[in-house]
């Protein structure tokens, strides 16, 4: 099998280009391969299949093993391999996720090869019970959780995949492996979470660390991102527009008055390709 390791800000998949479909152990396969130590390391497992709703189809797989309906990092990522390796000649491109529908794409280019994606993420998801959480708002803003004697307020916000964002005095240097998977797998939560820990620094810009469901702590999440800035927007802290700073790097998110879809833009890259 060929494959592809590739990031977007340090968000790392294994991406495949397989033909047909899934192999039947694509989870098992996800768990081994994304090993750091045993395999060859990665945060996710992506296959690049054929659509007929888009030009291409997009499945992601966290490292242990669960799959994913979204993912941001990995659908610029996508994009470029299929630019770069001229599977496409279009700089406009669609893709179709599995839980988020087809979602067109925009490349910029660089001596003949992607740099920048711009993604329309579609419309956040905003009604507690389709996020899903248990909390039956519309939406669900500061909802107060209690873990271990430590109160958090979580905003809900799903990309098609679930986000809790919960604003903290100092992102950069929260405790994640603490509080992450307390939270990831609250009961509040039926199909778990991904969690942002943001800090907003002005309107314009806002430092964010995120504990990904079924991937533990990544250096960016492209749909956290996003739920993070329509959050921002929710709770009056940013504009809707903004800057969203990640341990891998910056995304540049917009949440769009007039069609009410969430933009982003920002990197993918190729490190290196191999033979399993
Ligand atoms: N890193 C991603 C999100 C990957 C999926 C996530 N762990 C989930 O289970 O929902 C991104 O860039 O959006």
């Amino acid at each position: 099998m060929q494959f592809t390791k590739m990031n977007g800000l340090g968000n790392d998949f294994i991406v495949v280009n397989g033909e047909k479909e899934l192999p039947a152990n694509a989870s098992e396969l996800a768990v081994k391969l994304c090993n750091r130590f045993f395999g060859i390391g990665a945060d996710g497992l992506v296959y690049i299949l054929p659509s007929e709703k888009a030009d291409f189809k997009m499945r992601i797989i966290n490292s242990d093993g669960s799959e994913a309906e979204q993912c941001g990092n990995a659908i610029r990522c996508v994009a470029k391999y299929v630019y770069d390796n001229g599977l496409i000649d279009r700089t406009d491109i669609t893709i179709e996720t599995i839980g988020a529908g087809v979602q067109p794409l925009q490349l910029t280019t660089e001596n003949g090869k992607a740099a920048l994606v711009r993604v329309d993420m579609g419309a956040p998801i905003l009604k507690g019970l389709d996020v899903p959480t248990t909390v039956d708002a519309n939406p669900v803003i500061g909802h107060k959780v209690e873990i271990d004697g430590r109160e958090f307020a979580f905003t809900a916000v799903s990309m098609g995949n679930p986000h809790a964002v919960i604003y903290v005095d100092d992102a950069v240097n929260f405790d994640l492996a603490k509080w992450g998977p307390k939270l990831e797998t609250h009961p509040l939560f039926p199909r778990k979470i991904n969690v942002e820990f943001a800090r907003v620094n002005s309107r314009e810009q806002v430092d964010m660390r995120v504990w990904e469901r079924g991937a533990g702590p990544t250096l960016a999440c492209g749909t956290g991102a996003c739920a993070t800035l329509v959050s921002s927007v929710l709770n009056g802290l940013t504009d809707r527009k903004a800057t969203i700073s990640l341990a891998g790097g910056d995304l540049f998110i917009e949440w769009s008055e007039e069609d009410n879809h969430v933009y982003m833009t920002g990197p993918a890259e190729i490190v290196f390709q191999g033979l399993l």
